[in-house]
């Protein structure tokens, strides 16, 4: 691919202490207008991935830039490229979440008029309009959720982080956050998101990690990713399991 990578993990090894990595020389990329299902069991190592991306942590070894620059290079610049969905909402309880949405629109230098419209948008999509000046303490969990999505989509950034996102959003949310996915793939912005619901993700993204105790085991379309698990044709559920247990279940 000629394209310039948004995101690229260049031989990265790492995790909580130096004498016990959890990541083991992980390579990957994602591409402007790609979304990239990062998938693995319970503890293979999806977060601290992302932590490693988001610059929580400090890689042992390896690179990871952002549209071409690492965070040493330009930290402002690689912080502004970024959104982040956590898998469990961090919020401040005694903010609303209309100020939840101004206060990241401020921090990215996002215009009042593109503010407002993004603003308005997202609060219809994910039915939150009567909820937009309510206290976040005072929200449900789902709603929790959704407005941490609604502040990286607010946003707009190049690159979006989204771990484990549909966990507690109502089958409505669920299908506003899959749709909204597409949107700003077409607009050219990247995904990389982690789940473990297989079947929800196996029709939109558009490549697979897979990893499997700290390593990636196979990476690529699902057609790809099949013929190496040597599951062709079968779902994305069946060749992880082939993948990550050894072989196939048939
Ligand atoms: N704060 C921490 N301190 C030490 N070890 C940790 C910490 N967080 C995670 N780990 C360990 O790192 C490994 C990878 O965990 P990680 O959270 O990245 O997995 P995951 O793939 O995101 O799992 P899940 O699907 O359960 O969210 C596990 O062995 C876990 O015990």
């Amino acid at each position: 691919m000629n394209e310039h990578p948004v995101l690229s993990v260049k031989e990265l090894s790492g995790g909580y202490s130096l004498n016990r990595p959890v990541l083991h020389d992980i390579s990957f990329h994602v591409q402007p207008g790609e979304m990239v299902g990062l998938i693995g069991l319970n503890g293979a190592g999806k977060s601290t991935t992302m932590k490693h991306i988001l610059g929580l942590m400090n890689p042992h070894k390896g690179e990871v830039t952002v549209k071409g620059r690492s965070r040493s290079d330009d930290a402002e610049g690689y912080h502004g490229a970024l959104g982040f969905v956590p898998e469990s909402p961090i919020l401040y309880e005694e903010m609303t979440v209309r100020e939840h949405l101004e206060f990241t629109a401020r921090s990215y230098g996002i215009s009042k008029e593109n503010y407002e419209s993004r603003a308005a948008a997202l609060s219809g999509m994910f039915r939150m309009e009567d909820k937009m000046d309510s206290l976040s303490s005072h929200l449900s969990k789902g709603m929790r959720q959704k407005v941490m999505i609604m502040c990286a989509f607010v946003a707009r950034p190049s690159l979006y982080i989204i771990d484990e996102p549909f966990l507690g959003l109502d089958p409505l949310g669920i299908r506003s956050l899959l749709d909204f996915m597409v949107e700003i793939k077409q607009s050219g912005a990247s995904i990389l998101l982690s789940s473990h619901i297989l079947s929800t993700i196996e029709n939109y993204c558009d490549r697979f990690i897979v990893l499997h105790q700290g390593r990636i085991v196979a990476q690529g379309s699902l057609e790809s990713i099949a013929q190496e698990a040597d599951t062709p044709g079968q779902p994305l559920e069946d060749i992880f399991y082939a993948l990550t247990q050894g072989g196939s279940r048939k």
